[in-house]
């Protein structure tokens, strides 16, 4: 029996590359009150605090001298950028402080949560 569709390579990289495209749109979409519970609280227990009077976290980071402080922004700079969303962010020698909110929707994104969650790895791998 002759097959009736033939899926070719092309196709299921087209197909691939258009779901990838729209779960990184859902990503910047702001985040559901039940996304909140279950994603925003774990980062809570890791000391990221809500902005006063703006939907954004923020934390602050101390290392053991401005080298490692650079070296943990470099890795984070490089994430951020591969994912075209970035920190706001303060560095005085050991000293990084971090605000993460998405500007294109006014508030807290899945994006903030991914960029979150790297920074916490980023930050244990060098402490
Ligand atoms: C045009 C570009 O894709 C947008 O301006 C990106 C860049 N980086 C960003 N970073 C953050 N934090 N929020 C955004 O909404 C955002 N948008």
């Amino acid at each position: 029996m002759r097959p009736l569709l033939v899926v070719t390579r092309p196709v299921l990289t087209r197909c691939y590359r258009f779901a990838s495209k729209m779960a990184s749109e859902a990503k910047r979409a702001k985040l559901t009150d039940s996304e909140r519970e279950s994603q925003l609280e774990p980062l809570m227990g890791k000391g990221w605090t809500m902005v006063d009077g703006r939907d954004a976290i923020y934390k602050e980071f101390l290392f053991k001298d401005f080298n490692q402080a650079f070296g943990f922004m470099s890795r984070v700079a490089l994430r951020a950028e591969k994912m075209d969303h970035h920190p706001e962010w303060f560095n005085v020698y050991n000293k990084v402080q971090i605000t993460l909110s998405t500007h294109d929707v006014s508030g807290l994104s899945g994006r903030d949560i991914t960029l979150a969650t790297f920074i916490e790895k980023a930050a244990s791998s060098i402490q």
